[in-house]
C-alpha cells in the first residue's frame, strides 16, 4: 500500500523517462546475454507498457505479452490485487514453464505487492523496473533509480502542461 498523501513528489518528463528506460535496457544487456537473449517480455499493465516498448526496441525483443493487474483503484490508495488477464500459455510455457529467459517489465515497484503477484506466475523470470522504492526493491532484479518510500512518482502520461504561479506569489500566500 502506498502511503496516502506522500510527502514528496517526483515528476518525470517524457525525455527523462525515455533516458531512464534506455538506462534500464543498458543494465539488462549482461542478463540478456546470460540467458542467450530474452525470449519474451511480459509487460505489467498499464504502467509497464511504455518501458516495455523502449526496452524491446533496445534489446530487439519481438515477443511482447501482457499481464494485467489492478490494485490502485483510487490512484494512490492500494486495494485488493485483481488479476484481469494472465500470461498467455505460449509465453508461460517458455523456459520450462518457470519463466527462465523471460523479462518482466514494470514502471516501478512500491510496496512490492504487484511484483510479488506477478513473480509467483513466473518465478525464474527476470523482473525489471525503471524506479524502485525501498519496500519493493528486494523483489526487483534490475532497476535504475531508487526514490524514498514517501515519494509519489508522477509519470509523463499522467501529467499535462499547466501554468505555474511565480515562486514569489506562492511564498506571499
Ligand atoms: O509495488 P506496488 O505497491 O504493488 O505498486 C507498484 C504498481 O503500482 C502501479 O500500478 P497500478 O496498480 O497503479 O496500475 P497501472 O499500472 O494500471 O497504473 C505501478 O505501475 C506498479 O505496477
Ligand atoms: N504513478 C504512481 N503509481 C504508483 N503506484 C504505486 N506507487 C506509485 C507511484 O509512486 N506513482
Ligand atoms: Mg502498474
Amino acid at each position: 500500500m502506498a502511503a496516502p498523501g506522500p510527502e514528496k513528489i517526483f515528476p518525470v518528463s517524457w525525455e527523462q523517462f525515455h533516458r531512464d528506460a534506455r538506462a534500464l535496457a543498458w543494465r539488462l544487456t549482461a542478463d540478456a546475454e546470460a540467458v542467450g537473449g530474452f525470449k519474451a517480455i511480459v509487460s505489467v499493465t498499464r504502467g509497464g507498457l511504455v518501458p516495455a516498448a523502449i526496452v524491446a526496441r533496445e534489446l530487439d525483443i519481438r515477443v511482447i505479452e501482457t499481464v494485467c493487474v489492478a490494485s490502485y483503484h483510487d490512484y494512490d490508495t492500494q486495494g485488493a490485487m485483481t488479476v484481469l488477464k494472465e500470461v498467455a500459455a505460449s509465453v508461460a510455457a517458455l523456459g520450462g514453464g518457470q519463466g527462465r529467459g523471460v523479462l518482466i517489465v514494470d514502471d516501478l515497484v512500491d510496496t512490492g505487492g504487484t511484483a510479488r503477484c506477478v513473480r509467483a506466475m513466473l518465478p525464474e523470470a527476470h523482473f525489471a523496473t525503471v524506479y524502485a522504492k525501498p519496500q519493493g526493491r528486494p523483489l526487483v532484479d534490475t532497476f535504475v533509480t531508487e526514490v524514498s518510500q514517501d515519494t509519489w512518482i508522477y509519470f509523463p502520461w499522467d501529467m499535462g502542461l499547466a501554468f505555474q504561479p511565480p515562486i514569489r506569489e506562492g511564498a506571499a500566500g
